[in-house]
């Protein structure tokens, strides 16, 4: 199978990593995502939409910690959440789970072991979030920033096949953001699948393929390219804007 960014493979005859089927979830009372199919493939997958659209009770769903009121999630071809697939996905939250009187290496220690992931791995995902320097630092004096990817290298302990990143590059800096992007293609290029939320518009022209949602449903799914070129605009927000048009005209 090819990888080639250039020549991007068929993603269209690919098994897919997730599928989301008729999705239904309500939360507080209200429907949050209203019956959404979504199919989830290999690659850099940017999940966009406006604050309140319902990304992250969609990543949620993936991970299988969202509960459902109807429709199926199956990851890996197995239920989200399954026994089956439970270390095979990681999952960073915007909120991450870390331990703030604990140093970032004595936090990422204890994860690996949990995960029975090695004590090497602490090493390597430090160095792909580009903490390496915060090792020994207690995790309560770190920049939200710095502690966002605490969570995100805690996300990527084990290698899984499949991460899940709720806004991982809030609160960076551009240089900080652009090296976090290229880190997401290479883990896709070792093999894993890549989700990622931003309600940044500029951050999708990063991706490989993107799914627009509002207020709980996909408007769209393709490449950048794919949707500017469908929607005759020359910037994904517009593409955006165009898509919703079309489907409320
Ligand atoms: N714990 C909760 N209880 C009740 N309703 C909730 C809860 N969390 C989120 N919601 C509602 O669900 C809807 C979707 O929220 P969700 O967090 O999935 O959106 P989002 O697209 O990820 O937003 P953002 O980009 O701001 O993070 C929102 O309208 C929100 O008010």
């Amino acid at each position: 199978m090819s990888t080639s960014r250039s020549q991007p493979p068929d993603r269209s005859v690919e098994a897919p990593v997730a599928e989301v089927t008729g999705l239904v979830v309500r939360r507080g009372g209200r429907t949050v995502l209203a019956g959404l199919d979504a199919r989830l493939g290999h690659g850099v997958t940017g999940l966009l939409g406006p604050s309140g659209s319902g990304k992250t009770t969609l990543m949620r769903a993936l991970v299988g910690s969202q509960v459902v009121s109807s429709g199926s999630v199956s990851v890996l071809g197995h239920p989200a959440g399954s026994p089956a697939v439970r270390g095979r996905v990681g999952y960073a939250t915007q909120a991450a789970g870390v331990y703030d009187d604990l140093t970032v290496a004595q936090n990422l220690a204890f994860f690996a072991r949990v995960l029975r992931a090695g004590a090497a791995e602490v090493d390597r995902v430090l160095e792909v979030v580009d903490l390496h320097e915060q090792r020994g630092q207690v995790v309560a004096r770190l920049s939200g920033g710095q502690r966002g990817r605490v969570g995100l290298a805690l996300a990527l302990l084990g290698r899984p096949e499949l991460l899940v990143l709720d806004e991982p590059t809030v609160g960076l800096d551009p240089v900080l953001r652009a090296r976090l992007w290229t880190r997401f293609h290479e883990l896709a290029e070792a093999g894993a699948a890549v989700l990622v939320s931003s309600h940044v518009m500029d951050e999708a022209e990063r991706c490989d393929r993107l799914l627009l949602v509002r207020e709980g449903r996909l408007v769209a799914d393709g490449t950048p390219a794919g949707l500017r070129e469908r929607t005759g605009a020359g910037t994904i927000e517009e593409a955006f804007v165009a898509l919703v048009h079309q489907e409320q005209p």
